[in-house]
């Protein structure tokens, strides 16, 4: 496992040190392709980093940001990660960034994740930055523990693309993309706040089965080292 820890005093500082790293690697790749992308966590934790990102100055129409997974709800559902990357990243000078959406109106998840799977290859791979979160239950992305399809959510060879999970922790059933699209971004962050978190990292780092804290997938089998982003 190589990750590399980079501790802030607080959750203001945490956002801001983010967002330094973040917008320098998407003016890097646009510099050296013409464009960038971006997959982003929702949850509680990103609010601060998504509100100082986006007053970034950095050549936002050229930048291409969606969502490492979403809940299988429309974007005006409060529970929708793309209505919180609406009221807090697609704002200001971020505006005009271009957005792609994990939910779809489709008649089943299934069918969504097929339709976005399709939409994603025009992003081209990697990802320039994938800035993942965790859930105190070692979940990543939607790979929960005792997910429906977890084994293959996490495995190795499955193809790139989005995918759908249901699980008990979850709510909702979820869109997620696949290990294999995540792990070998430019810039592969794990962003987490709070003692608590970095418990169960500490735990998620002791041996153990990958399903049981599916963060240990990320942490031992991405071919990008993982950089952490915490503040206690
Ligand atoms: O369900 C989710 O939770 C995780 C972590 O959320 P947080 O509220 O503990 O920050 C998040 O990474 C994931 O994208 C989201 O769907």
């Amino acid at each position: 496992m190589s990750a590399r820890l980079h501790e802030f005093k607080d959750g203001a500082a945490l956002g801001e040190g983010l967002a330094d790293r973040v917008s320098a690697a998407l003016a890097d790749a646009v510099t050296a392709r013409g464009k960038a992308t971006i997959a982003v966590s929702g949850g509680s934790t990103p609010k601060a980093f998504f509100k100082s990102l986006s007053t970034r100055d950095i050549d936002w129409a050229k930048v291409t940001i969606t969502l490492v997974d979403e809940r299988f709800v429309p974007a005006d559902n409060p529970r929708s990660n793309h209505l919180l990357v609406a009221e807090n990243l697609l704002q200001g000078k971020a505006q005009a960034a271009n957005f792609l959406p994990l939910y779809r109106a489709a008649d089943s998840a299934d069918e969504a994740a097929k339709i976005v799977s399709r939409d994603a290859e025009a992003l081209g791979v990697p990802f320039d930055v994938v800035i993942l979160g965790m859930g105190t239950d070692g979940h990543t992305a939607s790979f929960f523990p005792g997910g429906n399809n977890l084994a293959n959510a996490i495995s190795a060879e499955t193809p790139r693309g989005v995918i759908t999970m249901e699980a008990e922790g979850a709510g909702e059933t979820r869109l997620t993309f696949t290990f294999a699209s995540l792990q070998d971004a430019r810039l592969l962050v794990l962003h987490i706040e709070g003692q608590g978190k970095m418990d169960v990292l500490a735990a998620a780092e002791n041996d153990g089965p990958e399903t049981d804290m599916p963060i240990r997938a990320v942490l031992r089998r991405a071919a990008t080292p993982v950089d952490i982003y915490w503040a206690p």
